[in-house]
Order: C-alpha cells, then sequence, then structure tokens
C-alpha cells in the first residue's frame, strides 16, 4: 500500500518587497512605451532594488487587461528581458482590475504550499498602446487567405474584402452585456446609492493631498522607480482642491437621474493610465537566506461576484460581498484594521462600499448579515492617496496598493489592513495583510 506522501505547508507567505514605476497619463510620457517594456523596467527596478540579479524565482505571475495578441507570453517574454535568471518560470494571468491583486495571491498560495520559496507578482497596463484589432470581416478573409492551397483560391478569399470591412476595432471601455461604460454603471450606482458630488469631490482633493504628501516625505523611495523621465504619477495635481473640483463637468451619467444631475466627472473618476508594478513574495526562511526584511505577511483573499446585469447589485459592488465573507473566516470585524486601501475606480466606488456596509437593510437582505458591518475610521483610508490621483493603469493598480499597504505596516510594525479592489464584470476581489 503505498503511504500518502507528507503534505507540505501551510506556512506563512511575506511581502518581501514592491517596485512600480510612476503612472504616466494616457498619451503621455509613456505613449510610446509597451507593456514589455513598462514590465521589464519594473522587474528589474525590483531585482536592483533587493540584490536579486541572476536569481532564479519559483515563478513570475502578471498580466494586463489590455494586450496585444503579440504579447501572448507577456511575462515570460519581461523576465527573458530582465536581470532574473531565465530559468525562471513565468506565466500571463487577466481577472481585470483585479488581476494585479490576484497575482499576489497566486504566487503567495503556492509559497504558502510549499511549491515554490519566492515569486514576483505584477501587472502592467498601457491605455496609450491599446491593441487595435482588424473587423472580423477583414481578418477572417486574411486567414482564408493565408490557408489557401492555391493562388486562385487566395485572391478568391481577399476579394471578399468590402470597404465595411476595413474599419477597425479599438478597445472600448464597456462592459459587453450592457453596452455601458463603468463610469455609466458607477454613476448610476451612486446615484441609487445618493452620494453627493461634495463627498466625490472632497475623497479625490483628499486622494492628491495625500499622494502628494508621501512622496514629499520620501515614503515611496524605496516603492517607485523612475522612468522614461518621470519620477511621480504624472496625474498627480496638489492643486485640486474640492472648490476647483466642483468647476468640472459632469461626464458619466450627463443627463442626471430621477431629476437628480449626474456627480461623476475627470476629477472624481480615474484617469485613462499606463504604468506597471511588482510585488516580491517568499516564506520567511527565503527571505532570511536573502537578508531581506520582510514588509507584512498575506493572511487572505476573496473574489466575489455580482449578477450586474440582472440583479440589484451595482457593477464595481462585488467588494461589498467579498468583505464580510473573508471577515467571517478570519474572525474579524470591519473595525479589526489599522489600514484600509479601497481601489478609487471613482471617488463613489469607496463612498458606495462604505455606505452599503453602514447600512443595515443592505446588510442584512443582500449580505445575510444580522446586523451591519459598520462604519471605518475614514482616518485610517488610503492614508498615501490612491489611484484617483496615483491613476490606474487597470491590472497594475493591485501592485500598487499591497507595496503601499506592506510598507504601512511594516513602518507601524503591528495591525492589519484591508484591501478592496472592484473589478470588470462585477468582479471583485479583496484581502489582508497583517504586520510581521
Ligand atoms: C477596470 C476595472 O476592472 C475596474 C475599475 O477600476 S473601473 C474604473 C475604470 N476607470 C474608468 O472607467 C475611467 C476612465 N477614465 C476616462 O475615461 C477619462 O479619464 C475621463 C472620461 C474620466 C476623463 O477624460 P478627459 O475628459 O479626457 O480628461 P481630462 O482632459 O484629463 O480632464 C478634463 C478636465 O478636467 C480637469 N481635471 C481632471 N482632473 C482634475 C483634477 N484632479 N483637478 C483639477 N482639474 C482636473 C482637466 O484639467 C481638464 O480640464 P480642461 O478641460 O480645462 O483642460
Amino acid at each position: 500500500m503505498n503511504t500518502p506522501s507528507p503534505a507540505p505547508g501551510p506556512r506563512d507567505a511575506l511581502v518581501v518587497g514592491a517596485n512600480r514605476i510612476p503612472f504616466a497619463k494616457a498619451g503621455g510620457c509613456y505613449a510610446q512605451a509597451s507593456n514589455s517594456d513598462m514590465l521589464t523596467a519594473t522587474l528589474d527596478g525590483l531585482v536592483a532594488r533587493h540584490g536579486l540579479a541572476g536569481e532564479r524565482l519559483g515563478e513570475v505571475a502578471a498580466g494586463a487587461v489590455l494586450k496585444h495578441s503579440r504579447d501572448f507570453n507577456l511575462t515570460r517574454e519581461a523576465v527573458l528581458g530582465s536581470a532574473l535568471d531565465p530559468r525562471t518560470p513565468a506565466y500571463d494571468l487577466q481577472q481585470a482590475c483585479a488581476t494585479g491583486l490576484e497575482t499576489v495571491v497566486q504566487v503567495a498560495n503556492k509559497i504558502r504550499l510549499g511549491q515554490i520559496d519566492a515569486g514576483i507578482a505584477a501587472g502592467v497596463d498601457t491605455a496609450s498602446d491599446a491593441p487595435i484589432a482588424l473587423g472580423d470581416g477583414l481578418r477572417r478573409a486574411l486567414l482564408d487567405a493565408q490557408h489557401a492551397k492555391t493562388p486562385m483560391a487566395r485572391l478568391k478569399a481577399l476579394a471578399a474584402i468590402r470597404p465595411g470591412d476595413l474599419a477597425p476595432e479599438t478597445p472600448q471601455n464597456a462592459e459587453p452585456r450592457t453596452g455601458l461604460s463603468m463610469g455609466e454603471h458607477m454613476a448610476r450606482t451612486a446615484a441609487e446609492w445618493g452620494i453627493s458630488r461634495e463627498a466625490q469631490d472632497a475623497l479625490a482633493a483628499a486622494s492628491h493631498q495625500k499622494l502628494a504628501a508621501a512622496y514629499d516625505s520620501g515614503f515611496f523611495d524605496d516603492l517607485v522607480t523612475p522612468f522614461l523621465g518621470l519620477s511621480r504619477d504624472q496625474f498627480l495635481r496638489p492643486d485640486s482642491t474640492p472648490e476647483r473640483l466642483a468647476e468640472l463637468k459632469v461626464v458619466f451619467g450627463k443627463d442626471g437621474f430621477a431629476g437628480q444631475p449626474g456627480t461623476l466627472t475627470a476629477g472624481n473618476s480615474t484617469p485613462l493610465s499606463d504604468g506597471a508594478a511588482a510585488v516580491l513574495l517568499s516564506s520567511p526562511e527565503w527571505a532570511a537566506e536573502h537578508r531581506l526584511t520582510p514588509l507584512a505577511r498575506f493572511v487572505d483573499a476573496e473574489v466575489a461576484a455580482v449578477d450586474y446585469v440582472n440583479g440589484p447589485d451595482g457593477l464595481l459592488t462585488a467588494p461589498v460581498f467579498a468583505v464580510p465573507r473573508m471577515l467571517e473566516r478570519q474572525g474579524l470585524s470591519l473595525q479589526d484594521f489599522d489600514f484600509y486601501e479601497i481601489h478609487e475606480a471613482f471617488a463613489s466606488t469607496v463612498e458606495v462600499t462604505l455606505a452599503a456596509w453602514e447600512d443595515a437593510e443592505f446588510c442584512r437582505t443582500r449580505l445575510g448579515l444580522d446586523a451591519p458591518l459598520g462604519p471605518i475610521d475614514r482616518s485610517r483610508l488610503n492614508v498615501k492617496g490612491s489611484s484617483l490621483a496615483a491613476g490606474h493603469p487597470f491590472a497594475a493598480t493591485g501592485g500598487r496598493i499591497v507595496g503601499t499597504l506592506a510598507k504601512l505596516l511594516h513602518e507601524k510594525g503591528s495591525g492589519r489592513g484591508l484591501i478592496s479592489i472592484c473589478a470588470a464584470g462585477g468582479q471583485g476581489i479583496v484581502a489582508i495583510l497583517e504586520a510581521v
């Protein structure tokens, strides 16, 4: 009879380091850079900071939401272009804006199970170099021509191309099942929850002030590597005041809802952005062997999805559902956190998330809870700014947030932090990090 193999782990997975390049406006400083350029630069920044040149890691997991077909092996190619040992395996993963954090979950779980000792989780996106595809008619005709066995058959295939087939297909920032952009979805949800323009603009202004102060204090010195002439996020505008933001015109939900004006503007919505972020994770033993100081421990994660097409829940509200499941598993309450990192897809996303957790009726009927999760201490929310000020290259946001929170916990020396990131398709990912 075979003796079962000893089960490996679970052991701790630690965040040992993080790096990102400053995020740029779409069409801005990185307009000529590809996903591959940005991801490779970000990996190399991490490698240089932590002395990992020539190191063979267990794996690198990364992803991009907007990706050219030539980038079918984006992460592996970035590893081959980096200073890491070329024998480091790599793979691509994509879960819309949850991508960056999902790669962290994958790498952390493999470390916990003893399958690998160390790995990098990363994400990259470029709205400047978004893939423009051929329309279906032209693509099919070209493929038919390529597969044709004779010159005549090739000509016949090409002759099928009609002028209308020549129009390119550009990626749409819209949900395929509703045709609405994420901004339009969010505008509707914000109106349903009665989130005021003032509250959104105040949150956006605070994000800019906090991010600027964090840069000024040197907080990002060991988290951000300058790239292509940029040393701070290009979108960061310390002059963003609530008064200034109040002057901006509505861009999503322009017609308003139930007689109330729309509230989402370019100032309280994330900008289309370019950038990359990476996180180094390892076992405690690997960190000690490499004389690296752990910043935080990865504790848990949860992913939820909502039926935003047929059901009552807004497109970007899935984290609202994921958090109570994770809290229950961990025996924690919403108030048991020293830091809250709630991705500012839109200022109203954060406000709706917090309002839902405070709403007794919603918590009872939609989350199945006896009591609401309750309010958080707002002074612990996004304390170093978030996506409204930094920008939001979709797949890079998770790595930015994990790096920021891990460093906050390391500086504090105790406590835990909650991460919440909404994603397209009605999904959301949440996680907990703890100080070590
Ligand atoms: C993807 C997922 O899975 C989940 C998610 O995260 S969902 C969230 C994804 N994000 C989005 O969908 C939003 C995407 N963003 C956009 O489409 C565009 O950035 C936008 C429509 C919001 C704005 O586009 P735009 O109008 O071209 O912006 P932009 O020209 O920079 O700004 C408009 C004006 O506001 C001003 N402005 C913008 N931000 C400002 C600020 N913080 N302070 C002061 N003024 C500001 C600009 O200076 C500009 O003023 P002028 O017209 O006088 O020049």
